[in-house]
């Protein structure tokens, strides 16, 4: 390849005696005009729902306290200056709308380091915290370390100054002020005790099904707190006090051994006397134990979602949940004319002109789902909290020959595993969704079920060609908006399945 590059002319003579122009003496990198090639665009489906986590967190490391002495002119021996180590950062669940599983989490977590004390009696730095964002209706189960606690939502002026993250400030324990110190070393020392307003319960293990973690199962203490509203916040590990600087560390071991030794060291250094005894060395250690911050408290979670729609869909493989949820909403899950297309719950959202709502639609459940098969009952703990239930049924399904159960016979089993998962689940309110009546003799089909079924609405639905969604929109908000107690229920003795 001829290379176009002008040669200056004071090189030219010097090219003649040399016979290779420097260009040619080096090696030349051709870059070609490959382009990598773009990375395929996962499909919705790919990105799975992340239900489940282990999380490990972390608080931030106290600073160290500073130990300087301030001396003048007339003060030879000069007074202790140093200020405390600011407090770790701490680390923080906050519950939102803007995430919808944990996929966005990295398992291991921590607190930011605290800055250390100066001189001038100036406090560190506080450790920034690490604040995690997780879905409403997260339930924390503890695996190790503290029960986590809420955080108070205060208003900046309640907050002193120890408490607020980046701020470097003169320590308000002076010399004329003692007993303001005392208190702030209280403060930093204590822990705030736990707060009730976190719901929490300690169930069973029995009632819960850790796949990954089934050899802690143990020592876990299940459902230790939830978090239900938009902004609520959990510290699950705390970040580390700060070490003591020496003014602090001064007035700290007065009255104590350390204390005690540190005049006597005083006393022997002005006798100038060499001996030095083993005591020395501990006395030494601890002095340097109260200066350095201490590490941050640590936590080992399994954090769990229960989804909190308003409705969801059920119904066996098949049965149409997902391309029903795709024309009820704008969500775009995965749809196959093959049994569990859908792996994990997804969720839509459902708008009308001054009102929204959530589907979930829970991947099928099949006839011993209680004795995991299929997809056993993990996902039925997203419909745990829906206020709807909407049983999905295929109305073309056993016709002409082909294999499946009746529409009736669907709804009996879907009722009876919900019941076989926890009792009650079933009894909420509930409609019905025929879908496929586009399908040959699903006409027929349909009378024959508003025959065996009642109690409750059914909706002949076509999701595919969404003919019927609009009046099926209706109806569900009728019912979500509904807050009487006992309307419409799908109980196994209305159905008639002989
Ligand atoms: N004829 C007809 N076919 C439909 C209709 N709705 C869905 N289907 C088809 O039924 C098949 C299954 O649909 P999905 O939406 O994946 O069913 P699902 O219930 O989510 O299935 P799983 O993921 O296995 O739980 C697909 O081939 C759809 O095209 C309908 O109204 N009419």
């Amino acid at each position: 390849m001829w290379l176009s590059r002008a040669v200056p002319v004071r090189y030219l003579g010097s090219y003649r005696r040399t016979q290779k122009p420097p260009w040619m003496r080096y090696p030349v990198v051709f870059y070609s005009d490959y382009t990598e090639k773009k990375e395929k665009v996962a499909p919705m489906q790919e990105t799975r729902m992340r239900d489940r986590f282990t999380l490990y967190a972390r608080g931030g490391e106290g600073g160290s306290g500073c130990s300087s002495v301030r001396r003048s002119r007339t003060d030879r021996y000069g007074k202790p200056d140093g200020g405390n180590g600011g407090r770790g950062g701490d680390v923080i669940l906050e519950c939102t709308h803007a995430v919808w599983d944990f996929s966005g989490l990295q398992p291991h977590v921590k607190g930011g380091k605290a800055g250390q004390g100066t001189s001038k009696n100036r406090i560190g730095n506080r450790g920034e915290d690490k604040v995690l964002q997780v879905p409403i209706g997260t339930v924390i189960h503890l695996q190790e370390g503290e029960i986590p606690s809420q955080v108070q939502v205060d208003s900046p002026k309640d907050l002193d100054p120890w408490d607020l993250p980046g701020t470097l400030v003169e320590d308000p324990a002076s010399e004329e002020n003692p007993d303001l110190h005392q208190e702030i070393t209280q403060h930093s020392v204590q822990v705030e005790p736990e707060k009730e307003s976190v719901k929490r319960h300690v169930g069973t293990p029995e009632e819960f099904d850790f796949e990954d973690d089934e050899g802690d199962i143990d020592q876990v203490k299940y459902n230790v707190a939830e978090l239900t509203e938009q902004g609520q916040r959990l510290i699950i590990a705390r970040g580390g006090e700060g070490g003591l600087g020496s003014v602090s560390a001064t007035r700290y071991v007065r009255g104590t051994k350390f204390g005690k030794t540190a005049i006597r060291q005083n006393k022997l250094r002005s006798m100038e006397d060499e001996a030095d005894d083993e005591d020395d060395d501990d006395d030494d250690n601890e002095h340097s134990s109260i200066k350095s911050g201490s590490l941050g408290s640590e936590a080992v979670l399994i954090l769990e979602l229960k989804s909190i729609a308003d409705v969801g869909l059920v119904g066996m493989p098949n049965a149409g949940k997902s391309t029903l949820l795709g024309a009820l909403s704008r969500a775009k899950p995965r749809v196959g004319h093959y049994a569990f297309t859908t792996l994990r719950p997804n969720l839509g959202n459902v708008t009308y002109d001054d009102f929204s709502m959530t589907v979930a639609d829970i991947p099928g459940l099949i006839k011993g789902a209680h004795q995991n098969r299929g997809l056993g009952h993990n996902f039925l703990r997203h419909i745990e909290r829906t206020k709807v239930l909407a049983y999905v049924v295929d109305l073309a399904s056993g016709l002409d020959g082909c294999k499946g159960v009746t529409p009736w016979q669907q709804l009996r089993d879907l009722v009876m595993e919900l019941e076989f998962h926890e009792e009650g689940l079933s009894d909420r309110s509930s409609v019905i969704v025929a879908n496929k009546i586009d399908e040959n003799g699903a006409d027929e089909r349909l009378e024959q079920l508003e025959r065996r079924v009642k109690g409750v609405r059914i909706f002949p639905v076509c999701a595919v060609l969404e003919e019927g969604v609009a009046e099926l929109k209706d109806g569900l908000k009728m019912l979500v908006n509904d807050d009487r107690e006992g309307s419409e229920r799908l109980k196994l003795e209305n159905i008639c399945v002989d």
